[in-house]
């Protein structure tokens, strides 16, 4: 666990997570920093759980004795929101510091009790309400729902313009003592915006929405630092984390970046034959593209990819009268997480049915996906030359609709 200054008597205390995957679901290849704060105005406030705590006292004693902080001091607990990644601290937290009062949303109450049976010493907040803590800092809540729980609020602190926003602007990728922008180079920044579009498409892709109306709400704030649940702060450029988290909220609808994602799935090669030959071609046409094999590949990293792609391509054989099913496993997950708009392309082997189309055009339809497709190309067996050539002439019509998209 990291505790570090982030700012006049504001402390992060961030504990890297690796080897699970998150929610139960994403794979995180490179670990997640869960971040909780603590301003030490004449009272003190925690905002958010340590929930790398391993439950024993003495180690968080021992961590807040460095930052000269009494537990039992600790008077507020602010919740931003109840999701267990930040809140599944409560429990233990309360046998060292059983007196403290909670600072939440109305959801957030109802939540807390239904998660925890938590229900005394709670304040519910809702929007401009303040809570002083003395010495300048005034904290300020703001209602941000459905980013991306139902009860979430971000807090400021009017004194040193920090804006603590929960699951908004965060991203995967474990923290290090240098958890601020101002203190990486620009690979490392590099890295985190990745991490955050990863990030972005796995946890909060399907709120879209809410993200573009709590991002207006916010900027009406005069934020100096971003001080997110997950990932880096933001003290030098608070606007870059904005304005990236408005692309990708963007990258919904599509268009998104001049890219194209090939997911292919195949049985005994010969889908596959056809996919090694898209791959030479997308190579000369010179666009940057991801190739995914299904399922070997998780659904997060597809999901990463197709949510910064505005071309994808399919390719899958058909199974019993339906689509090769992992291919159908994640186009599912890429409907529910809404991405929307995308320029495409499918094809495909199939023995003497087809049936693959059928179950494309369903998923489309069930989730109103609204992907603009150029006619399929499905071969029987193995593709054969003239095969090759019509797909490899919609590959390069694609890649033009692409452009045409991303650039008009
Ligand atoms: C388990 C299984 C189920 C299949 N079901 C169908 C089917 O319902 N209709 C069809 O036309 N072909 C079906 N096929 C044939 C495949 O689509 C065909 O072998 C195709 O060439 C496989 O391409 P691949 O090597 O890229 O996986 C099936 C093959 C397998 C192994």
């Amino acid at each position: 666990m990291n505790v570090t200054k982030v700012s006049d008597d504001t402390y992060l205390l961030s504990v890297n997570v690796e080897n699970i995957l998150f929610e139960g679901l994403w794979e995180i290849p490179n670990g997640v920093a869960l971040n909780s704060y603590i301003i030490k105005g004449e009272k003190t406030a925690i905002i958010d759980g340590v929930c790398g705590w391993d439950g024993v006292p003495e180690s968080l004693f021992a961590l807040l004795d460095k930052l000269n902080i009494d537990p039992k001091s600790i008077e507020y607990l602010i919740i931003n929101h109840m999701e267990p990644d930040h809140s599944g601290w409560i429990e233990d937290f309360k046998k060292i510091n059983p007196n403290f009062k909670v600072v939440c949303s109305k959801k957030s109450a109802e939540l807390l009790d239904a998660f925890y049976g938590h229900t005394e010493n709670v304040t519910v907040v809702t929007d401009d309400d303040t809570l002083d803590l003395g010495n300048g800092h005034i904290l300020k809540f703001v209602e941000i729902p459905n980013v991306h729980w139902p009860d979430t609020i971000a807090t400021f602190d009017t004194l040193t313009g920090t804006l603590f926003s929960c699951d908004a602007f965060g991203s995967f990728g474990n923290a290090t003592e240098s958890n601020y922008d101002d203190m990486l180079k620009s690979d490392d920044i590099d890295f985190y915006e990745n991490e955050a579009v990863r990030y972005y498409a796995n946890i909060v892709a399907a709120f879209s929405m809410p993200v573009k109306k709590a991002i207006d709400k916010c900027s009406a704030l005069p934020i100096k630092i971003i001080a997110p649940g997950h990932g880096i702060v933001w003290r030098e450029n608070p606007n870059k984390i904005i304005e990236d988290y408005i692309r990708y909220a963007s990258y919904q609808k599509g268009p998104a970046k001049e890219e194209i994602t090939l997911i292919w799935g195949s049985m005994y090669g010969m889908t596959e034959k056809a996919v090694n030959y898209v791959v030479k071609v997308l190579e000369e046409e010179n666009i940057k593209f991801n190739v995914h094999r299904v399922p070997e590949v998780s659904w997060g990293t597809v999901l990463a990819s197709a949510w910064n792609s505005t071309g994808i391509i399919l390719a899958m054989p058909t199974y019993e009268y339906k689509m090769f099913p992992p291919m159908a496993a994640v186009l599912e997950e890429l409907g529910k997480k809404k991405v929307f708009g995308r320029k495409a392309f499918r094809f495909g082997s199939y023995g003497w049915s087809g049936g693959a189309q059928k179950e494309l055009d369903e998923i489309m339809n069930k989730y109103c996906m609204k992907w603009d497709f150029i006619e399929p190309v499905e071969f029987k067996g193995s593709p054969r030359d003239e095969d090759l050539q019509l797909i490899e002439t919609r590959i390069r019509d694609l890649v033009k609709e692409v452009r045409n998209a991303v650039n008009s």
